[in-house]
Parts: C-alpha cells; sequence; structure tokens
C-alpha cells in the first residue's frame, strides 16, 4: 500500500516555496551566464535519447530539493512497489503492471503469489502467431481472400495507444496492410471507415477491457452486420473478427470464438494497454519483431527509471520539473511539441495517459487535496504549431512550460526539408529562453529604417520577455525501440507526479458520471414526448432535439 504524504506538508515543499522567491527572479539568461557548463550539468543521456533540460528555471540547489521532494515522498518504495506487482491500485485493488508486458528479462514477477510471465508470454507467442497469419496471407477471409485491412473497434487506451504507434511508425508499415481505426459512437466515424472496405479482406479488432464499453460494443455491432450483409452466414463471423479484452464471458456473447481472443489482465490500466493485447493492430502492422523491439525500449527506460538515481533519471527529473511550474509557478498546461509529423498524435495520446491519471482531487487518504494535482496536456507537431499557437506561449500572459522532442534522422530524407524543420527545433527554445529585450528591438526597427516614431510605436509589440522554460527531447531517430523508450518515460514521469501529489493514478472513477447519466438520458430518446425532470436546461435541450429530429 502506497504511503499518504501531503505533499505541501514536506519539508522540502518548504524549501522549494522558499528557494522559489530567489530562483525565479533569475532570467535564464543569468542562469547561462553565470555557467558555461550547464548543459552538461542539466542533461541526461539514454541509448539514443538525449533530455536536455537545461532550459528549465532551476539551478543546483533547485534540483537538490526537488530530489529532496521525492525522497520525503518515497518515490523509491513506491517504484519498487508498483514493479513488484503490489496493489498499489488501491481503490480497484489491483496491482501495476504495464511493466510486466514489457519484461524483456523474463524475470518473474508475482501477483497473488503467482508468476504472470508465463502468461504475458503466453499471449505474446498467440499475437506472433497471428500476426505473422495475417501478414503472410495465410489468415483468409470468408472468401479465401487475405487481409488487406485491419479495422480496430476501441476507444481511450483501446484507441490512442494503437493509434499513435502505427502513425508513429508508419514507415515500418507494410505495404498492402491498412489499419483504420474506430472509436466514436457518431456513426460518421464507422460509416466513414467502411465506405473504403471490402468485407471480404477487412479484420475487425474488437478492442476492449471490459468488453462493455457503449461505444465500442455499439460499433462492434454495427460492423458485425456490415459483415453479414454481404458473408450472410454467421460461421464467418470468426474468420474477419477478433477480441483483445480480459473479459471472456462477453466476448462469448457477442459471438466471438474465445479461440479468436487475445486476452490481458485487469492489472493493465486502459490508457497503459498498447503492450498487451490491445497492442494486436500495431504487432500486424509493423511487424512482431518491430513490436518486440517497442517493447524493448519500453524496458530499457523501465531499468533505468528502477535503477537510477534521482538526478540521473529522465522520466523523475521530467516529472519534478512538472510539478516544479504547475505548484510554484503556477503553470497549469504543459504542452509537448514533436517536431515529426509521424508523431502527431503523440500529444494527444497522452493526454489520456496524464489526465486521466493525474486529473485528480481526492488524496490518498481520501481528504481533498488542496494543491493543483494533474496540468492540462496538450500539443500540436512543429512546425505546425509556430502558426498556430506560438503566440501565446512567447508572448502571452500564461507559462506554458514545453518539450520539444525531434529525431536528428528522418525517414523522408527529401532535399533541406530536415534540416529546416530542425533549425525550427533548435531556434524555437533558444528564442523561448533568450526573448528579445527592447534595446534589440529597437535596434532592428532603426536598421530597417523605420521613423522614430514608428520605432517608439512599434518596440514594446516587438519585445520577447523570454525565460520561458523548455525541455529538448533529441533522438537518433525514432525507430521501435525509441519509440518505446520515449512513451515509457512518460509513463513514468506520469507516475512520479502521482506519488508526489499523494494521488491514485490509475483509476479513473471520473469517467463514470457522465456514462450513468447518459444511460439514462438514452431510453428517454427513444420517444417525441417532451421531457421534464432534469434541470430546464437538459430539458429544454433534449426537447428541442427532439423537435428538430
Ligand atoms: O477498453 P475499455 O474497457 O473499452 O475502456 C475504454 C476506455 O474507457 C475509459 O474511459 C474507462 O471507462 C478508459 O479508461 C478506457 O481506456
Amino acid at each position: 500500500m502506497l504511503p499518504s504524504i501531503p505533499f505541501d506538508q514536506t519539508a522540502a515543499h518548504k524549501k522549494l516555496k522558499s528557494h522559489y522567491k530567489t530562483i525565479s527572479k533569475k532570467h535564464l539568461r543569468e542562469l547561462f551566464a553565470e555557467d558555461p557548463k550547464r548543459f552538461n550539468k542539466f542533461s541526461i543521456r539514454l541509448g539514443d535519447i538525449l533530455l536536455d533540460y537545461s532550459k528549465n528555471r532551476i539551478n543546483g540547489r533547485t534540483r537538490v530539493y526537488l530530489s529532496q521532494l521525492a525522497e520525503e515522498c518515497q518515490l523509491g518504495d513506491a517504484i519498487e512497489q508498483m514493479f513488484t506487482g503490489q496493489k498499489i491500485n488501491a481503490t480497484e485493488d489491483r496491482a501495476v503492471l504495464h511493466t510486466a508486458l514489457r519484461n524483456r528479462s523474463n524475470e518473474p514477477v508475482f501477483v497473488d503469489g503467482q508468476d504472470v510471465m508465463p502468461e504475458i508470454n503466453a499471449v505474446l507467442e498467440k499475437m506472433k502467431e497471428f500476426s505473422s497469419k495475417v501478414r503472410s496471407g495465410e489468415w483468409k477471409g470468408y472468401t479465401g481472400k487475405r487481409i488487406t485491412d485491419i479495422v480496430n473497434i476501441g476507444i481511450g487506451g483501446s484507441d490512442l495507444g494503437p493509434v499513435m504507434v502505427t502513425e508513429a511508425l508508419k514507415s515500418y508499415g507494410k505495404k498492402g496492410l491498412q489499419v483504420h481505426f474506430v472509436s466514436n459512437v457518431d456513426g460518421t466515424h464507422i460509416a466513414e471507415a467502411l465506405k473504403s472496405l471490402n468485407p471480404e479482406t477487412t479484420l475487425f479488432m474488437i478492442a476492449s477491457k471490459t468488453f462493455t464499453t457503449q461505444e465500442t460494443m455499439a460499433n462492434a455491432h454495427t460492423a458485425r452486420q456490415w459483415l453479414l450483409d454481404s458473408a450472410e452466414d454467421p460461421e464467418h463471423i470468426k474468420k474477419h473478427f477478433v477480441a483483445l479484452s480480459t473479459n471472456e464471458e462477453q466476448v462469448k456473447e457477442f459471438g466471438i470464438d474465445p479461440v479468436n481472443m487475445f486476452v490481458f489482465w485487469d492489472w493493465v490500466g486502459g490508457r497503459y494497454s498498447l503492450w498487451s493485447a490491445i497492442g494486436l493492430s500495431i504487432a500486424c502492422y509493423i511487424g512482431f519483431q518491430n513490436y518486440e523491439q517497442l517493447l524493448a525500449g519500453a524496458h530499457d527506460m523501465d531499468n533505468h527509471f528502477r535503477h537510477t538515481k534521482f538526478e540521473r533519471n529522465m522520466p523523475v527529473m521530467l516529472g519534478l520539473l512538472g510539478i516544479w511550474y504547475n505548484n510554484f509557478f503556477g503553470a497549469s498546461t504543459e504542452a509537448i511539441l514533436p517536431y515529426d509529423q509521424y508523431l502527431h498524435r503523440f500529444a494527444a495520446y497522452f493526454q489520456q495517459g496524464d489526465m486521466e491519471s493525474n486529473g485528480k482531487s481526492t488524496g490518498r487518504d481520501g481528504q481533498p487535496v488542496n494543491y493543483e494535482t494533474g496540468p492540462i496536456i496538450w500539443g500540436e507537431p512543429g512546425t505546425n504549431g509556430q502558426h498556430a499557437f506560438y503566440q501565446l506561449i512567447h508572448q502571452g500572459t500564461k507559462l506554458v512550460p514545453c518539450d520539444f522532442i525531434a529525431p536528428a534522422i528522418s525517414h523522408n530524407p527529401i532535399g533541406d526539408h530536415h534540416k529546416m524543420l530542425l533549425s525550427n527545433f533548435f531556434a524555437q527554445t533558444e528564442a523561448l529562453m533568450n526573448g528579445k529585450t527592447a534595446e534589440e528591438a529597437r535596434s532592428e526597427l532603426e536598421a530597417a529604417g523605420k521613423s522614430k516614431e514608428q520605432v517608439d510605436f512599434l518596440t514594446p509589440f516587438k519585445v520577447f520577455e523570454g525565460n520561458r522554460p523548455t525541455n529538448s527531447i533529441l533522438v537518433k531517430k525514432i525507430t521501435p525501440r525509441v519509440l518505446g523508450s520515449l512513451i515509457a518515460m512518460y509513463e513514468h514521469k506520469i507516475f512520479v507526479q502521482g506519488i508526489i501529489w499523494n494521488v491514485f493514478s490509475f483509476d479513473q472513477w471520473g469517467v463514470e458520471l457522465g456514462k450513468q447519466l447518459a444511460n439514462k438520458i438514452y431510453p428517454e430518446l427513444q420517444n417525441d414526448w417532451p421531457i421534464e425532470g432534469h434541470d430546464s436546461s437538459t430539458d429544454a435541450l433534449i426537447n428541442q432535439y427532439k423537435k428538430w429530429r
């Protein structure tokens, strides 16, 4: 059981609060001027990943106090409790073992006294065999044709991970095998997906940990009817449907043969499940060997996280820096800005990963917390973001700590594109750090031949305060292994923050109320009678909908 340590009552919190008063008055320009070796002091390398966190509003003392905060919150113990299968997801009485799914060492991991590695390996073997059959054409549809299209039907963690990874690793995708993703219960989503597909060569993967999620089950039934409209014989379902789930009973009830079920376990959180059977669409698309590389990369980061002292620990430093801005500088959001178009769903993935884990306001002691917890995560690929919201990041009134991510090597080395992309990647963090002084702005305007009146008028609008913190994560190339490490790095950053904010990061009770009310309203929409009994707004909205539909 995790201890409950209100983070704002730790000695380190007190020290950080006082330290903030001095360090927050220092501009990043000064911090770099004071120490030419600043980069060496505030950067970490792990394989083909370089984390440069030197452009942050910290000095050596800040890092000492932040590390003390982690120590006081017993982060080290908490890490060991997770990796060794303790039931740290206390409100659901479950272990948290996405790390076991990628435990390439195969060292035993025990849940309730049983080593879970044999069953994990059995599912991986089944995924290997199945993905090989689909990719080779051995797996045939009801008319004997090979599969050309996979449709993953799932939502949240049963969708976002496979989407993000198959997009990020698109250059590893198999030619002639397309993956599609349907998640929204909005009929448009499945209608648009099915428009271009042939039932004879389409394989549906119904991805759902519970196999009860309204959206997924609605889409799954629609997909099944779409197949039967062509195939007619229900016997053919088993050639075109597999299930990725923990719930065998519901899978059977839907009509999928348990032989075609790829199981995972209740100690795998939905938003941490791409390493489980939920990753089957990934394995089919990029091949099982590449999927194993993804697992290996995550395992590399797991070992780093578990065995590295906090000051040299990537997830720990990222987690502590996030707390520094969230709880001491009052920054309520964090931007993830990948300078890689294939990573265009990376920020979206961690919207669920981070916000569904730490978007909590009740401490592990059952009491309301009296400090900020999970930040709002957002972001878009660079350089697009520069033409959308960088105005606010550079000159707005809000502090937005940003993670910039970029590969040194592109999968598409066309002309000078990558050098242009990377010049922006390097320039943006430099600009956010240094800014532009009024003197610099003024002399630029004068050099441009502006009149004195124009210079006086325009100068204030051309000043950049700078001092805006960023992390730079430069990787050699986005390979399956590097991507696996990057994802695990952010997973563990989220873990670090949840431990220190004294919340339970692996349940998600906050998603239940909306579902409950939707299940109450859904039957009310089955007729045209006017509704009353909700509040006047909900009644009016429902009744207007009924008039218009
Ligand atoms: O995989 P499933 O059981 O269908 O859940 C889908 C998603 O729904 C949730 O909102 C939980 O209800 C996410 O946590 C989860 O990833």
